[in-house]
């Protein structure tokens, strides 16, 4: 079957608080071969990895993971509210290939996703609606969180699956790499950050406004030295990349969820949707990375890369 996978970090700050122009302009670029790249290899399904930031999931019942069937953008940081094209056909055959291959998966039939979906889908193919996809939830701030071996078996189970559908399949990540921006943490929040964060009552436009505008002022703290975030992690972030160009899935396996987070950051739990990705790839076949982007742009609060690869 032909497959490929793309990398993509996301950040709630691009267009809102932007890096020096040479540094944006060689993101255009990197993110111009992305595109170029998934023109060439006219994917006709998407398999989209990607965390949600207590916009869709909530403690109430915490998935480390979640297929849907169909999907709805709820319109934050600028991003399109409305539905996703899921291909709720492929949808329920690579749910069941993933129980088949003894993943406990959590099924969504009406997901609630946010800019962790709804940006890479925008960016790369201009809409939230424009090429038929499969959302997976893959939980990459609310900890606890269990072991990385669990993301590969459910990368490399739905990977096998979609092997199957004698379709073009990309499968894409969002999220990542190394970064610490300001997502509530339910340990220790006062009641009433604590109640949304468990019962996940919609923000009115009011308190949206007001998340985000705290987003956008921990960037512009960030960017001019000034914050107790955990920095950006080039080493480390160049060290994932480097696994994942070699193929070499297995060593994240030994990756712990707290050095991870004093390490990279509270989000960089985010890169949980690569290791799915390419382990998705690599159950296809052997892989080629053709592309690798990498910088850290603390404006965005993101160690920031964009990476392709292709079945050989
Ligand atoms: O209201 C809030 O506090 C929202 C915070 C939020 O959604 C931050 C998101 C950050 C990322 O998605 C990221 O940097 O990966
Ligand atoms: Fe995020």
């Amino acid at each position: 079957m032909p497959a490929a996978a793309v990398g993509l970090s996301h950040s709630p700050l691009i267009g809102k608080n932007d890096p020096e122009p040479e540094v944006l302009a060689r993101v255009d670029r990197a993110v111009d071969t992305a595109r170029t790249f998934i023109r060439a290899f006219e994917p006709d399904l998407v398999v989209l990895y990607a965390p949600d930031h207590y916009n869709g999931f909530f403690y109430k019942e915490m998935p480390p993971f979640c297929l849907a069937t169909e999907a709805h953008a709820v319109g934050d940081f600028g991003t399109a509210a409305g539905p996703l094209s899921v291909d709720t056909a492929a949808a329920r055959a690579l749910a069941q290939g993933a129980l088949d291959r003894g993943i406990d998966l959590t099924v969504s039939a009406r997901m609630t996703v946010d800019h962790g979906f709804a940006q890479p889908l925008e960016v790369l193919f201009g809409g939230i609606d424009q090429v038929p996809v499969v959302p997976v939830f893959v939980n990459g701030v609310a900890t606890p969180l269990g072991p990385v071996s669990r993301i590969r078996a459910l990368g490399s189970a739905i990977g096998q699956a979609a092997a199957r559908l004698d379709r073009r399949v990309l499968f894409l990540a969002s999220g990542g790499l190394s970064h610490d921006p300001p997502v509530p943490v339910l340990d220790g929040a006062p009641p009433r950050v604590a109640d949304a964060l468990i019962e996940g009552h919609p923000p009115t436009p009011e308190q949206r406004a007001k998340g985000e505008h705290r987003v956008v002022q921990a960037g512009r703290d960030y960017a001019a030295g000034s914050s107790a975030m955990i920095p950006i992690n080039p080493a480390w972030d160049n060290r994932l990349l480097d696994h994942l160009e070699q193929g070499e899935l297995a060593e994240f396996d030994s990756w712990t969820v707290d050095a991870m987070a004093k390490e990279a950051g509270g989000s960089a739990h985010e890169v949980r949707t690569w290791i799915a990705a390419f382990a998705s790839l690599a159950a296809t076949g052997p892989y080629e990375m053709t592309s690798r982007f990498y910088e850290a742009i603390p404006a965005w609060i993101a160690g920031f890369a964009v990476v392709t690869a292709e079945g050989r």
